[in-house]
């Protein structure tokens, strides 16, 4: 099956919008047998349970049509009784050629399941109160004011405990118990998400509500206790990957607001555990630069190769149009992997932008996933540092600059004066690492590739030619993606959700705070700027929906996202949190207009 195919990653045919200065046209030669071996890491087994609703799911599509029909409510469905007499009694349903009748079908879900999402009962967290004392001081505007109190106040509609049977019968149920109650992102997902918990967090830490954040950053522990890393979230379809590490950013905030050390200690060897997972066999990847040097940094790779469960119809939509089982595995593990990117599905991992049997995500270097690793280093370096540990301290602040250097010499392009993307191909099979070529740095323009601002990474002075900010500040003020209503996710319009034309809460506060706490004024000016034009979409989406968005059209103010594979959502964790940091971070003047075109 080797294969040579040429592909581009900037697909003009589908691309709706041009960006003032359109980006080369990158042609990446793909060498499909050169890639790594994909589908060759460890598989998790799934449970009995998730492989029956999988069927169910199945069957429910085949009986109510594609319209309207959401994969993920099957396989969160909890059991009213034994898993056995379930699939007993759903065998015996009757079938017309192979279709269950949608009236025996209702019965049958009716009468031996709960409803999705009755695992997790809504209760109001018990550090909520109506006016946090010493809430958003700098916001002085009576209606931002009371509108930042209503998304204050959404706190409780997100929160929930487990219902007691999760805990007394477990197998009933494909939600996963946790230690202390819980904030979900909102609407179809009902349960604990990693990455979102993170903005989550940012904003209880505005509205005061401490413990409850505490209670989060205990729950994502005790799933490295059990799991040995953070599942991309709180289901037993989730156990075979990841999402993007913010765990120990998370614990650094909760210390910074309340010197809890005590939370510092526990957290500590459980981080150390985490950064196991993220630099091993399957995440690790070694890469050789000109003078020979060798750098270590990380890829997503998740432990699967079949239809993720929670989209399996939709996976194997997809899969249809593969023709070799083989083939088919792989597309189901760059799906999975995607997923652990918490960019599913974009062009940036795509070698065809138009085709999503094309991802090739395991044979990338990601930008923002190295820069969160960078992160978890120097944070595990400093709290070891707090608790007395300085062998620990010391060898993960060196770890820390290995990354960063890596970072730079990997990812940084002085001619576009961003950090892009590593494509990985080899040159043969048998060689143990990757020799850094500059042409497989994928030169499309993606939010990620400004996210190293977050952590600080233009300060590095070992290269000439290396990271400054205002230069930074420049190409993202040319790049195309700051629009209207914030910063686009790409340039591309995929019809994908993680691409032009949708913003996501997370992208924005990452580079508004990276750019706020630059030390350059003028960064700190267009921080400012891309932050009320986000606070302005919200707001408006918000009084013309009543609710708070999962993504939102950056083309323009108070417009909400759309594309991929499931309707848009509401609640929403992530984009809460970040309106109350926004309006924490830099407040809103009485005399400052909240409405769109002001
Ligand atoms: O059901 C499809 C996919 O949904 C999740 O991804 C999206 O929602 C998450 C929760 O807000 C968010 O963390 C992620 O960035 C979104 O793309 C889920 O994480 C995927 O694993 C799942 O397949």
């Amino acid at each position: 099956m080797p294969q040579c195919v040429v592909s581009s990653i900037h697909n003009p045919k589908t691309s709706s919008y041009k960006p003032p200065s359109a980006p080369p046209v990158l042609l990446l030669l793909v060498i499909a047998a050169m890639l790594p071996a994909a589908a060759s890491a460890a598989v998790v087994a799934t449970t009995p349970l998730v492989a029956f609703l999988q069927r169910l799911q199945s069957a429910a599509l085949a009986t109510l049509g594609s319209d309207g029909f959401d994969p993920k409510l099957y396989v969160d469905l909890p059991l009213k009784r034994n898993l056995s007499e379930v699939e007993a009694a759903f065998a015996a349903l009757p079938n017309v050629t192979g279709v269950v009748p949608a009236p025996e079908l209702e019965r049958f879900v009716d009468e031996y399941f709960g409803a999705a999402g009755s695992d997790l009962v809504q209760a109001a967290p018990a550090d909520f109160v109506a006016e946090p004392e010493g809430f958003l001081p700098k916001v002085k505007h009576p209606k931002v004011r009371a509108w930042a109190l209503e998304v204050h106040a959404l706190w409780k509609n997100l929160s929930r405990r487990e219902a007691d049977d999760v805990k007394e019968r477990p197998e009933l149920h494909t939600l996963l118990s946790l230690p202390g109650s819980v904030i979900v992102p909102g609407s179809r997902f009902r349960e604990v998400y990693y990455w979102d918990s993170y903005w989550s967090i940012r904003g209880l830490l505005a509205s005061k509500m401490y413990e409850t954040a505490k209670e989060i950053a205990r729950n994502l522990l005790s799933l490295i206790e059990k799991y040995g890393f953070v599942l991309n979230g709180a289901r037993a379809y989730y156990t075979n990957r990841s999402q993007p590490p913010l765990l120990s950013s998370m614990i650094l905030e909760i210390y910074k607001k309340t010197h809890d050390l005590k939370l510092v200690k526990q957290s500590l060897p459980l981080l150390l555990k985490e950064h196991k997972f993220w630099n091993s066999e399957i995440h690790k990847v070694t890469i050789q630069v000109a003078r020979g040097k060798k750098h270590s940094l990380s890829r997503y790779n998740a432990m699967w190769n079949n239809p993720r469960p929670e989209s399996a119809t939709t996976d194997e939509e997809s899969a249809s149009k593969l023709s070799t089982a083989a083939q088919k595995k792989n597309l189901y593990h760059q799906l999975a992997s995607t997923a652990e990117s918490g960019w599913d599905f974009s062009s940036r991992w795509m070698s065809n932008s138009s085709d999503l049997t094309t991802l090739e995500t395991t044979s990338i270097i990601p930008v923002d996933l190295n820069a969160f690793i960078y992160k978890m280093e120097s944070d595990i370096a400093f709290f070891a540092k707090l608790t007395g540990d300085s062998v620990t301290s010391e060898s993960f602040l060196a770890a820390s600059k290995a990354r960063r250097v890596a970072i730079t010499s990997i990812f940084w392009n002085s001619q576009k004066d961003q950090w892009l993307d590593y494509w990985l191909i080899k040159k043969s099979n048998s060689e143990e690492f990757y020799q850094w070529e500059a042409h497989h740095q994928n030169h499309n323009i993606f939010a990620s590739n400004f996210v190293p601002l977050w952590i600080g990474a233009y300060s590095s002075d070992a290269y000439k030619d290396g990271p400054k900010v205002e230069k930074v500040l420049k190409s993202l003020q040319n790049s195309g993606l700051l629009q209207p209503a914030g910063i686009a996710t790409s340039l591309t319009n995929t019809g994908q959700q993680w691409d032009f034309p949708n913003g996501w809460a997370p992208l924005q506060h990452m580079i508004v705070e990276g750019l706020a706490n630059s030390g350059s004024e003028e960064a700190r000016s267009l921080a400012e700027d891309i932050a009320v034009r986000w606070i302005r979409t919200n707001y408006a989406a918000y009084k013309k929906t009543g609710a708070m968005h999962e993504k939102y059209d950056v083309e323009a103010c108070g417009k909400i996202g759309g594309g991929g594979e499931y309707k848009p959502q509401t609640g929403f964790g992530w984009s809460n949190g970040v309106v109350l940091a926004f309006l924490e971070e830099f407040g809103w003047p009485h005399d400052k207009e909240i409405d769109c075109d002001s």
